[in-house]
């Protein structure tokens, strides 16, 4: 029987998978033993990590030492928990107002290091999910996964119509397991919250939020969504290129999309092999970045090496659009501005940005933070644009943050985290390689030529 690109019987669910904190708490409250089992499996980490924390006090280790140590247990010990505390620990790599830097280093660390699971629930997944067995509905498909990552693992495959296609299937019991461990530590921000009066940040919300963008990233329909909106927004910049969805054969925990044949961006010397210029991908990858940031604001949240591919053709292929973010247009605008008060600096206009952006309350005492991020900028800035490295000023940044209890929301974590990300691919190409330099351009016709009031004063 010949399967053209019809829809076999598919049940796309009505409703998006949808973080409920309270639908989870009224399942979890009635299974206590599992709940129990869980909590002794990440309380003995807990102890543990106190227990060392304790010992260094005792022995009275150097803070520096102390903390490096102890910034890699914690990433031990969040890798060893599983898939939500990895997403944590990642979320929480892009907080510089919950964590010093040292703390954001090693949890920029945190890998994704899980083994795969078989096939063959993976084969029922599809049936599962697709309404048909895999050989009914794919002529190929590799009989092992070509990547396996936190959420899924990826088989690449040749639909019967021609087409060759990437398959993402979820691991099993995600949401599940993900549900479970979102409900203990929702308990135990609750609790740290009510016993520490002293902690100002609202950490059961960032963890609803991180909750809420779990869910989502375990909905592949809604990762398709995101490609497409992605490709109808960026896919007209030159050399950009975003993966075709193939809808009739994606539901929730499976997602089957265009294979790009490429170079992952962590493979700089293979991409340089093959007469690619990459270079020109990273030019491309920074116009593409502030066309996200500055202009629509709806942008890729998770733009690491891995994600990029470097096509035959010279294009810059995006992949997993898993995690996305966007940015309100008064967001953008108070962005851009608060760069033009940085290069012009004038750091009381530039608090009253973080103001506006609600990084400082209205009430806050100016002057420290006026002294500091004068500090800060004018010895960045005594460097011409030319010589200014972003991740150096983040980390400045970052600390002055972390000192001054700004509140930073997700948002703009994100933000630096796709930056950085991208300075750091651009340096591995280059080590000299300005992306200030190469944004320059953009933001200055931005500013000249963008008709939005918010903008003309600047
Ligand atoms: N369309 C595609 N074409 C070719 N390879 C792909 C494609 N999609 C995914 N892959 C491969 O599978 C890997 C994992 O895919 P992806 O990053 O989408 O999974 P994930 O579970 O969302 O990962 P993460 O842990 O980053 O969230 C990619 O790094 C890439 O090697």
């Amino acid at each position: 029987m010949e399967v053209k690109n019809q829809p076999i019987a598919i049940q796309i669910s009505e409703q998006p998978l949808r973080y409920n904190p309270e639908a989870i708490a009224h399942k979890f409250d009635s299974n206590k033993i599992r709940v129990i089992k869980r909590w002794l499996e990440i309380l003995l980490p807990i102890i543990s990590f106190a227990a060392q924390w304790w010992w260094y006090r005792i022995i009275r280790l150097k803070p520096h030492i102390k903390h490096h140590h102890l910034a890699i247990k914690l990433r031990q010990h969040l890798t060893n928990l599983g898939t939500a505390y990895i997403k944590v620990g990642q979320a929480l790599s892009t907080r510089p107002d919950l964590l010093p830097t040292v703390y954001l280093d090693e949890l920029t660390k945190l890998q994704d290091e899980l083994p795969a699971f078989p096939t063959k629930i993976a084969h029922q997944f599809i049936l599962e999910e697709l309404g048909a067995a895999p050989q009914e509905i794919y002529a190929e498909l590799t009989e092992l996964p070509i990547a396996a990552a936190s959420l899924g693992q990826v088989y690449k495959g040749k639909l019967k119509t021609g087409e060759i296609v990437a398959v993402k299937v979820q691991r099993p019991d995600l949401a599940d397991k993900i549900a479970l461990d979102l409900y203990i530590l929702r308990v135990l921000t609750v609790w740290l919250e009510k016993r520490f009066s002293k902690i100002r940040t609202n950490l059961v919300a960032i963890l609803d939020e991180l909750g809420a963008r779990l869910f989502e990233e375990m909905d592949y329909i809604q990762e398709g969504n995101n490609a497409e909106k992605f490709a109808s927004l960026y896919s007209n910049i030159t050399d950009i290129y975003v993966p075709k969805i193939y809808w009739q054969y994606t539901n929730r925990r499976v997602l089957t999309m265009e294979w790009i044949q490429g170079t992952k961006l962590t493979h700089i010397s293979e991409i340089n092999a093959q007469g690619i210029n990459a270079r020109h991908l990273v030019e491309v990858g920074i116009q593409c970045t502030l066309r996200q940031l500055l202009e629509h604001g709806f942008f890729h949240a998770d733009p690491h090496p891995g994600n990029l591919l470097a096509m035959e053709n010279s294009k810059l292929a995006y992949l997993d659009f898993g995690m996305m973010s966007y940015i309100e247009p008064y967001q953008r605008y108070a962005l851009i501005n608060a760069l033009v008060h940085i290069v012009n600096r004038d750091f009381t206009a530039l608090i009253q940005d973080y103001i506006d952006l609600d990084f400082l309350p209205p009430d806050v005492d100016v002057a420290p933070v006026r002294g500091a991020l004068t500090t800060l900028f004018n010895d960045a800035l005594t460097s011409n644009v030319a010589e200014l490295n972003f991740q150096v000023i983040i980390q400045k940044l970052s600390e002055l943050m972390y000192e001054h209890s700004f509140q930073v929301p997700a948002y703009y974590a994100l933000i630096i985290r796709a930056l950085v990300a991208l300075e750091g691919i651009a340096m591995k190409i280059d080590p000299d390689f300005k992306v200030l330099v190469s944004a320059y351009p953009y933001v200055a016709k931005r500013l000249l030529t963008d008709p939005a009031p918010e903008l003309r004063k600047s």
